[in-house]
């Protein structure tokens, strides 16, 4: 892989919180432009922690990266704030799809557009090619947030990050607490905005079954170490795969866990 196909590199990425708690442990992945790559894991592994570090939030919690490094587009992002990398491109979608519940879902995508410093006219644009991608949103920009279903909320979060016109778009467990058609119709939105505008996205979630079916790649992440890699359509096809994170097998805490193996290659 050169560098230009390379969008996001973590090398050997450790991260504590409170100078004490050790949450990753060498966490080395890629994100090639382009690509939907899951983050795969249990409560705790470590998933968040990768996201928050990834987008200079780990200070917010306490955390630190203690050693590594960290490049967006080839470049080392120790020095950037989050809203410098969210200028640059990278943009992340908190878990728990924060929005601003008192304001309406207009004010909260164009709340997404204050960095861009856009005029009316481009705003009007980045409004509508929003509701072009949720047209539920365009019935309710009117409504107050907080009064959305969790759906339309999480439509509302991803909404506001598309003002900012990511390159690489962090989504942290978009799953989570939805339906099942509602999480296909939000990954099903995800996979369009990757095929059809390029977009690049890491996705952490506990659904490994929603997430494997719509990424290119993936990795599952144990204790702060990332254990296996590999093509989306590889890492489903495996057993232990299947047994912890599809849940197939109701017994599985019993078995052995997945090992570390390196299917960079397929
Ligand atoms: N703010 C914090 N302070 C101290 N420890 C933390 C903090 N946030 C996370 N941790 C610890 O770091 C480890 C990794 O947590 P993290 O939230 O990254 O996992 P996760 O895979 O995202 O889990 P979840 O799916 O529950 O969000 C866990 O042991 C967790 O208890």
């Amino acid at each position: 892989m050169t560098a230009t196909e390379t969008l996001l590199e973590l090398r050997d990425v450790e991260a504590s919180y409170n100078q004490a708690i050790v949450a990753l442990r060498d966490v080395s992945l890629k994100v090639r432009r382009g690509e939907i790559v899951a983050l795969l894991g249990a409560n705790g592994s470590g998933k968040t922690t990768i996201l928050n570090a990834t987008s200079r939030l780990l200070a917010a919690e306490r955390g630190q990266i203690t050693s590594g490094k960290i490049l967006f587009d080839g470049r080392s992002t120790s020095k950037s704030s989050t809203a410098e990398l969210a200028q640059k491109g990278l943009v992340q979608v908190l878990e728990g799809r924060r929005v601003f519940r008192s304001l309406t879902v207009e004010e909260n995508l164009a709340s997404g557009a204050l960095a861009r410093r856009s005029n009316r006219r481009e705003l009007r644009d980045d409004l509508d090619y929003v509701y072009g991608v949720f047209p539920q949103l365009k019935h309710r920009r009117r409504s107050l947030a907080g009064l959305l279903s969790g759906g339309e909320q999480q439509m509302t979060a991803i909404g506001r990050a598309m003002m900012t016109h990511p390159r690489l778009l962090i989504l942290d467990e978009p799953s989570m607490g939805l339906a099942p058609l509602v999480v296909e119709e939000i990954y099903q939105v995800l996979g369009a905005l990757n095929r059809m505008k390029g977009l690049s996205l890491l996705v952490a979630e506990q659904n490994a079954y929603v997430a494997l079916r719509h990424a290119h790649r993936g990795y599952v992440v144990e204790n702060g170490v990332v254990v296996l890699e590999g093509a989306a359509a590889t890492l489903q096809e495996r057993e232990d795969v299947k047994d912890f994170y599809l849940g197939r097998n109701t017994r599985a805490h019993r078995r052995e866990s997945p090992t570390r193996t390196n299917y960079a290659a397929v």
